[in-house]
């Protein structure tokens, strides 16, 4: 039976050391943090994740500030409202919460906000800095930057001659997870919907990772004995065990057959998950110190 990775624990750890930050940039400048989440719209997943990193921010002491648009919302509206938080010498951190609603266009959105409160990590100079593997200048996409902490736990800074698999190419995940192993000298490949023998792909990985939004699609046939998988899939699936009308939340990973194999594996919920609003409060102590002349710690 693999380790199973708490994805709570290390989150509240770093969690922890982005508080301790946030007070000690406030007793040098006086400054708080400050970070505005933008959400357009009435997905209910959506307003459970803004509830959740607006509820973080406060506990971590940071100025936190919610904006809540209606659906009709127009995309120049929305590019104003960032324009408005791009002035702000408050706000530190912008969030414009994904997906948006059909109709609205999110990559000029996250191009109008300022590299450095891209606190998401997705405008093209943070992507950009990722690409040429400058890991300390920019700010690096929430869930990646998560999974990769799990990784280096594991596998230490190094990843020299170990063969990481990322399934997804998507800009939030994918693309950056890649960038990210791929730094750290792994032998990365990217595989996604098009990729012939998915499973024999996935069979050379030291390091599996799953971000494909198919419940349960990685089986245990897929991983190499031994491997560290990372599940990043949210998949709520019909849970009639539970009752009628009950939903349960899966991965992308059939967690109990492919726990037989691995060495290492994270569960869903619980895993990386939890990662990406903590390493949310990491990239906003992080621009409010660099915007006031002081080193952020490395997380
Ligand atoms: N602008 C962004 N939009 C979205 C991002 C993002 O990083 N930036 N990521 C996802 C949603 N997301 C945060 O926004 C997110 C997803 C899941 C979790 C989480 O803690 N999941 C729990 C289970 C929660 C549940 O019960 O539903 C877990 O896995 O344990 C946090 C944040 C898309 N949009």
């Amino acid at each position: 039976m693999a380790t199973v990775i708490d994805g709570k624990a290390v989150a509240a750890g770093v969690v922890e050391q982005v508080t301790a930050a946030s007070a000690a940039l406030e007793a040098q400048t006086g400054v708080r943090p400050g970070l505005a989440v933008v959400i357009v719209g009435n997905d209910p997943a959506s307003h459970v994740y803004v509830s959740s990193k607006s509820r973080m921010a406060k506990q971590c002491g940071f100025k936190s500030v919610q904006h809540t648009l209606p659906e009709t919302t127009s995309q120049a509206e929305l590019e104003a409202l960032v324009e408005t938080l791009n002035q702000d010498p408050e706000i530190h951190g912008i969030l414009v919460q994904l997906p948006l609603p059909d109709g609205l266009n999110s990559d000029p959105v996250i191009q109008s906000i300022r590299p450095e409160k891209d606190v998401d990590g997705l405008h093209v100079v943070n992507a950009g800095k990722l690409m040429t593997g400058d890991l300390e200048g920019g700010l690096i996409s929430c869930t990646p930057a998560g999974a990769m902490l799990f990784v280096r736990q594991t596998h230490g800074p190094d990843l020299s001659g170990l063969n990481a698999v990322v399934i997804g190419r998507s800009n939030l995940f994918g693309k950056p997870m890649s960038a990210l192993l791929l730094a750290a000298n792994a032998t990365v490949t990217t595989a996604h919907s098009r990729t012939k023998d998915l499973a024999s792909v996935c069979r050379n990985a030291d390091i599996l990772v799953a971000a494909v939004g198919r419940p349960q699609m990685v089986k245990a046939g897929w991983v190499k004995p031994g491997a560290t998988v990372i599940d990043v899939g949210i998949n709520r699936i019909d849970a009639p065990e539970r009752g009628e009308g009950k939903t349960r939340l899966v991965g992308d990973v059939a967690f109990d057959e492919c726990a037989e194999v691995a060495s290492t594996i994270t569960p869903v919920p619980g895993g990386v998950g939890p990662m990406t609003i903590a390493m949310l409060m990491a990239n906003t102590v992080t621009a409010a110190m660099r915007a006031h002349g002081i080193k952020p710690p490395s997380f």
